[in-house]
């Protein structure tokens, strides 16, 4: 899975020169964020750890023994379990790189990072995994003046190694020495000769100076299972390999206080050129994890990164995989603490901020093979065992029982070591097998284990869990998609055979591309930064502090500063735990003000409903409610965006100013916001404690006052947009026949609770005004209704402000369908929004599409009342019974959860296509809803409901296909969707 690069930040303590030449302390650690002041501003970053080593006396000091638990321990979990990983330190020469990675004093708890590893490795892990048999290969190396060297060599001279790519296992340098290690006093012995042969000299800046890059590699082999014995030969025991780089970087070194000439000034160019391309190349690869999700996709990780400049320096090349392949990387960045040095130090912070941004994608070294191989014979033994007992048992027990797990894979698992070449020299094999299995042997029952299900500890099913997919998982995982590894290599054949819905084969495919490019399962429905705002999902009210117009707000701009306190405090309370904050805030909320409930009633809440647990939701007790919990767990998030976005304001004030305008459609007023401000400065009082100082204060309603004008500013235009659509509204009687978001379906049919007649119907006219998606541009509001049907969009007319639920199809799917006559799949048909999710590029899209003539989408709304069967008759040309069917059940089904996300209740209802004219109109498209049915029922029943009374209508639609009408043709249809708005 991919994930970022970890960084940590360590602070040295001054040293002699820095103290003789009056430096003072000029770099702050709190928690995980370092500060440094430099020309009189405070400049903050933050990082995953941060240690702060410069006095023992001081209780917040980081000594050695802590880096080695939060980067050692993690290396040598990884190397256990398979993972590559590369740890690599990066900083100003003299700022305590090498202290960190190598240092190796008398006392245990001192030693530097490499003895750590070295020393767990051999000790603790041998003890923990005492029948496994462990092997280790050491190799040293350095590059000085772009030249490798062997350090292991045991001759004096080492001569210029080169370094080679394998089309397969990438980087590689052969002829390099790779020592075979079975005792820690091999590799103690081999790293301190290594380290003596390595180029130091003294500078001005560190009387013990690296000139070169160092990488010592320590390659790992873990083989599991009994050993064979000398009678037999073949080994078949698992084996998880791993390959582990530690780097110590020159540092980066200015000539004019480094004092270097010569020798020393040549070795100085060499070691700043290759890290300044290490810095083009971190450069840009955080640039291509900015990059939007389904660009990236496209192409493959090579391709992705042909155009980074790796092969600029010995030193990127050779890190080209930890740096943007197999491995799980930490970057350690070493500074110092004095103000003389403040400049490096913020250079030196800055290049880390962007490689916290690199992903890596770490892949287990198995070797399938022998797990085939194993998992094969146990298989045959199991049968073997069942023939034998077959006598008891009907050849039908035989049939049903439970294939073992992995045996469609290990299939695959041999044609893919087939596929890959022997390992390259201190290379590990990888393989990701896709299994292919017939349709026939993936539909083949499966019993389950009573109790638990085979699958219910696996990866994927946790994965299909979070993604509302978990209907799934026991097919999946049955079939042969076992790690998300190969379930992201899933292809369309597969998921069709394995019976998943249209719908949802988009969304799987969508969320295991989020899932590949980083995008963590967990936060796959939170937004964290801004820009995600707009992509989807609804979005509770974030209620803020009533305030003056932008134009009254001029020069009430937070400063830098200000900013700074801001969001270093946001990341303090936001340690406690976004739940943990947002209950305390949700129960301010209510406190100071009760009546604010009516913000969340059921129909909102229950979007935030575990509908897989049976939480309960007491009226009385708001603040207990799971759901609003949630709700406001996402409100806390958009703070966290909004604040941690404040340094990009071109960037935040349309963002807010949207989300302004999009909290009319909550209810949201402008009084709300005192509310949200006093409860939030209570949460971050009690949540900061002392933390939260009188400038804490100050820069928080500063920077209120910024954040909440710019959204009421939002949230007025959007009420005057609709209080001049009222306006024209009841001047124009025609445009009644679109009913506004305040009448009541059955006063708009007359009918009762919204069902629509075909009279009605058919007497409405094509009226002005009733064009829902002319030239309209729309925007897409959030996502409804994942779990079961896959993504629908919510859309808000931007000039109307109506709603409607959209869901997309291809043009070309339309028109072949259009063609055959067939009815579109389902009303809430599949949708495969090219490139859909683009985050706000798709905003636009769909922008753009609605004001296209070409019309590629369709569209509809969805609302209380309707009554499916009467729109089945008004069918002219009625529908095959399994259309007619799979109409029903999809409607239904759709509606029952829009229902519960409490977006099916709008005034009107129908579904539309796009537009009179089209072909799809008349030929393909029907209109109505099974909404009056599914909305007296909760949820669960609906579906149900679906289900019971599909004779019912296929009844209806049988009827309806008895009647002909010869005339009835895309020209001709008296039935073009506009007609049946409801008056
Ligand atoms: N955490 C620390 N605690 C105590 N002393 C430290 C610490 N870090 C560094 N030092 C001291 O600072 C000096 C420079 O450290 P070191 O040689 O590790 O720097 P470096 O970054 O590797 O420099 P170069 O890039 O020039 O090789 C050494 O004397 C070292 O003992």
């Amino acid at each position: 899975m991919a994930e970022t690069i970890k960084v940590a930040v360590r602070v040295r303590p001054l040293v002699q020169r820095e103290i003789e030449a009056g430096a003072t302390i000029a770099v702050a650690v709190h928690n995980n964020a370092v500060a440094v002041n430099h020309a009189g501003q405070r400049r903050t970053f933050g990082f995953d750890h941060a240690y702060w080593s410069v006095d023992p006396k001081d209780p917040n000091f980081a000594n050695q023994e802590q880096v080695n638990t939060d980067i050692g321990k993690p290396c040598l979990e990884n190397m256990i379990k398979g993972y590559n990983f590369c740890v690599f330190a990066y900083g100003q020469t003299g700022a305590g790189k090498t202290h960190t990675l190598s240092n190796s004093p008398t006392k245990e708890k001192q030693m530097g990072l490499i003895p750590y590893v070295l020393e767990g490795l051999f000790t603790q892990h041998r003890a923990k995994f005492k029948n496994d048999e462990l092997r280790i290969w050491i190799s040293f190396m350095e590059i000085y003046n772009e030249q490798i060297r062997d350090l292991l060599s045991p001759g004096r001279e080492t001569t210029d190694l080169k370094v080679r790519d394998h089309p397969e296992f990438g980087a590689y340098v052969p002829g390099l020495t790779e020592a075979p290690c079975s005792e820690i006093s091999d590799v103690k012995s081999l790293l301190d000769f290594g380290t003596k042969k390595r180029v130091t000299a003294a500078t001005n800046m560190n009387a013990g100076s690296s000139r070169s890059h160092a990488v010592f590699t320590i390659r790992a082999q873990r083989l599991t299972g009994p050993k064979p014995t000398t009678g037999n030969k073949k080994d078949d025991r698992k084996s998880l390999s791993s390959r582990v780089n530690l780097v110590d970087l020159a540092g980066s070194e200015r000539v004019a206080k480094s004092g270097a000439d010569g020798l020393r000034l040549r070795e100085g160019c060499a070691i700043n050129q290759s890290l300044t391309a290490l810095g083009l190349v971190i450069k840009q690869l955080a640039e291509i994890q900015q990059e939007p999700i389904n660009r990236r996709r496209r192409l493959s990780v090579d391709e992705r990164t042909k155009a980074i400049p790796f092969r600029a320096s010995k030193l990127t090349f050779l890190l080209r995989e930890s740096l943007a392949g197999n491995s799980r990387t930490f970057m350690v960045g070493a500074v110092s603490p004095a103000s003389i040095c403040a400049d490096e130090t913020i250079s030196t912070l800055r290049f880390a901020s962007s490689v916290k941004r690199v992903k890596t994608v770490a892949l287990q070294n198995v070797n399938k093979k022998q797990e085939a191989v194993a998992s094969l014979q146990a298989e045959v033994a199991r049968l073997a065992e069942m023939l034998h007992n077959a006598g008891a048992q009907g050849a039908g027990d035989v049939m049903h029982v439970r294939r073992p797990r992995g045996d469609v894979r290990d299939e695959r698992g041999v044609a893919s070591i087939r596929r890959s070449s022997p390992s390259a020299p201190g290379r590990m094999t990888k393989a990701s097998p896709t299994p292919k299995v017939s349709a026939k042997a993936q539909r083949r029952p499966v019993k389950s284990a009573p109790g638990l299900r085979p699958c219910d500890n696996s990866e994927v099913t946790k994965f299909l869990q979070q993604i509302g997919l978990p209907q799934y998982a026991e097919a999946l995982y049955n079939s042969g998609f076992e790690d998300m590894e190969t379930l992201v290599d899933i292809e369309e054949d597969h998921m069709r055979d394995l019976g998943i819905l249209p719908g949802h084969q988009v969304k799987l495919r969508k969320r295991l591309d989020e899932f590949e490019a980083g995008v963590p399962v967990v936060q796959i429905n939170q937004r964290k930064a801004l820009g995600d705002w707009e992509e989807e999902d609804d979005y509770p009210a974030v209620p803020v502090r009533i305030a003056p117009s932008m134009t009254l707000l001029k020069g009430a701009t937070p400063s830098e500063k200000q900013i700074s306190s801001v969001q270093l405090s946001w990341n303090h309370l936001k340690e406690i735990g976004t739940p943990v904050v947002a209950e305390y805030f949700c129960k301010k909320i209510l406190e100071i003000s009760p009546e604010i409930k009516d913000l969340f009633p059921p129909s909102v809440r229950c979007r935030y409903r575990d509908w897989s647990t049976d939480e309960e939701e007491d009226e009385r007790c708001l603040a207990s409610s799971p759901a609003l919990r949630r709700l406001f767990g996402r409100v806390i998030d958009a703070v966290g965006s909004a604040v941690a976005g404040m340094q990009d304001m071109n960037r935040m004030v349309p963002a807010l100013t949207e989300l302004g305008l999009r909290h009319v459609n909550y209810n949201v007023k402008e009084e709300h916001f005192q509310v949200f401000e006093k409860a939030l400065m209570i949460t971050l009082r009690e949540g900061l404690g002392d933390l939260f100082t009188k400038e804490v204060e100050f820069a928080w309603n500063m920077a209120f006052n910024f954040m909440s004008a710019t959204m009421i500013s939002g949230l007025r235009s959007a009420q005057s947009a609709a209080r001049s659509q009222q306006t024209e509204l009841s001047k124009e009687p025609n445009m009644s026949t679109t009913a506004t978001p305040t009448e009541t379906p059955s006063s708009a049919s007359g009918s009762g609770r919204g069902r629509l007649r075909a009279q009605d119907a058919a007497s409405t006219p094509f009226g002005v005004g009733t064009e829902l998606h002319g030239k309209e541009p729309y925007r897409i509001e959030r996502h409804l209704q994942k779990a079961i049907f896959g993504d629908v969009f919510e859309v808000l007319g931007l000039e109307s402000q109506r709603r409607l639920a959209v869901k997309v199809t291809e043009l070309e799917k339309m028109r072949l369908q259009a063609k055959h006559q067939a009815l579109v799949e389902s009303p809430l048909c599949e949708i495969r929004f090219a490139e859909m999710m683009k985050g706000l590029d798709n905003v636009i899209q769909l922008e753009d599409t609605f004001g296209d003539d070409d019309r590629h989408y369709v569209v509809m709304e969805l609302a209380s009342g309707g009554d499916l069967m009467e729109a089945l008759e008004l069918r002219h040309s009625g529908f095959q019974e399994e259309h007619a069917k799979k109409l029903i059940l999809d409607v239904a089904r759709g509606l029952a959860s829009l229902h519960m996300r409490g977006l099916a209740m709008q005034a009107s209802n129908y579904l539309a296509c796009p537009a009179h004219d089209h072909p799809l109109a008349a030929t393909t498209f029907f209109l109505g809803l099974a909404s009056g049915f599914c909305f007296s029922l909760p949820p669960c029943s609906s579906l149900c409901f679906a289900f019971c009374c599909s004779t019912m209508i296929a009844k209806a639609a049988l009827r309806c296909e008895n009647r002909t009408d010869p005339g009835s043709s895309s020209a001709q249809c008296p039935l073009d969707w506009p007609r049946l708005i409801p008056q």
